[in-house]
């Protein structure tokens, strides 16, 4: 948290007549008072290198928010300011004792595997990428899950759908809560084995079931999904991460069986950016992060995406809408400690903790915080 406070800019310059003109056109009386006052908080983390109207001479307040009607997210500099924010904050590192058993013993179990089935979490399909996952499978067949199809849109689909298909991997998008998907993944896993009988017949050996595993982030749905392909719940489930301990095999069927693993994650999170959006889908134990800096980042990267966080002249963003605060003029910090003064007392973290609940409810509609750039 005292970290956070390193980003406190030097007050925002003045805003020139021709400039304040220029929102003359704002219905909201929120953003007509906020352009008067000219005042931003001294805590919020307000800036990446490309909303650095503290810095330059030539960007103003009034800039920033004209910027945030546009149309579409720009998720390219969302990313890089991203990185920004997260620069001074103290690092997330997750790295339970279950993890490196699981990691050594899941190395070991690959090579029984026919194909491996990697899930991820379709709100942040490279945040759940693990770094050193294709080393470990080297030949082996792999199809990429993204889990949780219900919680982004369908442009996040799309937009996802393309970019692996473009590399030639056929992405499968799943509902680990309702199912959907999961008969589609044992039929193409066995499919996808299909050779190994091929070759045993040629030997002389008797059909074995197919032996697909399944391996992912923690937290992302593969307990969940292994439950729904076979209809009974089998793996234990539940919505933190760190619940499944052992590696456990599961018969479905007479010709699959499914290894059901502990989420895996690397033992240093190098990509700070990436750790943060774990924390914020929870995807990561909650004693890694502070809960403050992760929703407050939240907060900033819900106003760059429109109807969620976008201060609209009508002010008709969700945040605001739920909240009666504007997220586009006070920035993260300021947002919670808002938040905190209205609902809770004052205190930072419960409103935190309230901001981060909503969001993984979808209180802001259902969105992913990455797209392919
Ligand atoms: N909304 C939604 N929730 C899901 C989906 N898949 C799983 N969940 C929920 O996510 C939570 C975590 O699911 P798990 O199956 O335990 O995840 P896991 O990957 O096995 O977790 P670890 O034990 O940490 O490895 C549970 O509460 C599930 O009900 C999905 O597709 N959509």
């Amino acid at each position: 948290m005292a970290a956070l406070a390193a980003h406190s800019p030097p007050p925002p310059p003045p805003i020139s007549p021709a400039r304040s003109r220029r929102h003359g056109s704002f219905s909201c009386p929120s953003l007509r008072a906020f352009v008067s006052s000219r005042s931003v908080s001294p805590n919020a983390i307000i800036a990446g290198p490309t909303v650095s109207w503290y810095q330059k001479d030539k960007t103003s307040v009034s800039d920033y928010v004209i910027e945030g009607l546009q149309e579409e997210t720009n998720w390219a500099r969302l990313d890089a300011d991203l990185h920004y924010w997260t620069k001074t904050l103290r690092p997330v590192q997750w790295y339970p004792g279950h993890i490196a058993k699981t990691e050594k013993e899941l190395k070991e179990q690959l090579k029984l595997m026919d194909v491996v089935i990697e899930v991820r979490d379709a709100r942040i399909p490279m945040a759940t990428s693990h770094p050193q996952m294709d080393s470990w499978l080297g030949n082996r067949k792999k199809i990429l899950v993204l889990n949780r199809e219900d919680m982004i849109s369908t442009a996040d689909r799309n937009a996802w759908a393309n970019y692996f298909a473009r590399q030639g991997i056929k992405a499968v998008f799943s509902n680990g809560q309702l199912g959907m998907g999961a008969m589609k993944l044992g039929r193409l896993a066995k499919s996808m084995a299909i050779g190994v009988n091929v070759k045993r017949r040629a030997k002389g050996l008797l059909p074995r079931p197919v032996r697909a595993g399944i391996v992912g982030y923690p937290n992302v749905g593969k307990s969940s999904l292994i439950n729904r392909l076979l209809k009974r719940r089998m793996c234990p489930a539940a919505p933190r991460p760190g619940v499944t301990r052992e590696l456990k095999w599961v018969r479905f069927g007479k010709d699959l069986e499914l290894l059901d693993s502990p989420g895996i994650i690397p033992m240093r999170i190098s990509d700070q950016a990436a750790a943060i959006k774990l924390a914020i889908c929870d995807d990561i134990g909650e004693r890694s992060y502070d809960v403050v800096d992760v929703a407050a980042i939240l907060v900033q990267t819900l106003t760059r995406h429109p109807e969620v966080g976008r201060f609209l002249s009508d002010c008709s963003g969700k945040l605001f809408n739920r909240y009666n605060i504007d997220a586009d003029i006070f920035g993260g910090r300021m947002f919670l400690e808002k938040l905190a003064l209205q609902l809770f007392n004052g205190d930072v973290s419960q409103a935190a903790f309230r901001v981060l609940t909503d969001f993984r409810k979808g209180k802001f509609g259902w969105t992913a915080l990455e797209r392919p750039t």
